[in-house]
């Protein structure tokens, strides 16, 4: 199983998004910012660093959200969502996403989103409270 550490950063209602370049696996899916967790490093270690590498974004990483798992063929990877709250930076991709987007997460279109990350999404809206603009997830977080 790949330990892998995201993060859902928020700003106000809205939450970003980074999608995977087209040319790597799950490549053209949508998906939290983050990474693999390397020997000798805690999964926040592990997101800051990702976050800094991939983003050249230096957040402070916030609490854990959920955990979520999912096997792709004969992969398995195990998500660890952390909450992070944005501060005004640059964001600078360097190579893993060719696009980011800002998108209130009832926006969201969820067969878009790397399959693994909707039960962190869930999480989110939970915790907020927040109702979805499109009816796409309800409070619950159940996707209609
Ligand atoms: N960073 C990130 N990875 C995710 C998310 N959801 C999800 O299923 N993953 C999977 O977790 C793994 C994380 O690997 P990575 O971000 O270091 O990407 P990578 O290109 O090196 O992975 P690869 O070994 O599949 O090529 C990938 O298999 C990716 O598809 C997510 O929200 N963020």
């Amino acid at each position: 199983m790949l330990e892998v550490a995201c993060a859902l950063i928020v700003d106000g209602d809205k939450l970003l998004l980074c999608r995977r370049h087209p040319n790597g696996s799950q490549g053209g899916l949508w998906e939290f910012p983050g990474g693999k967790c390397e020997p000798g490093e805690t999964l926040p270690q592990a997101l800051a660093r990702e976050l800094k590498e991939e983003l050249c974004l230096d957040l402070e990483i916030g609490h854990h959200l959920g955990t979520s798992e999912h096997h792709y063929g004969n992969k398995g990877v195990r998500l660890h969502g952390y909450h992070c709250r944005w501060h005004p930076q640059a964001i600078t991709l360097t190579g893993s996403h060719d696009r980011y987007l800002w998108v209130e997460p009832g926006d969201i279109e969820l067969q878009t989103l790397a399959p693994a990350d909707l039960p962190l999404l869930r999480a989110l809206i939970r915790q907020q409270g927040s109702l979805p603009n499109n009816g796409a997830i309800d409070r619950a977080g159940h996707s209609t």
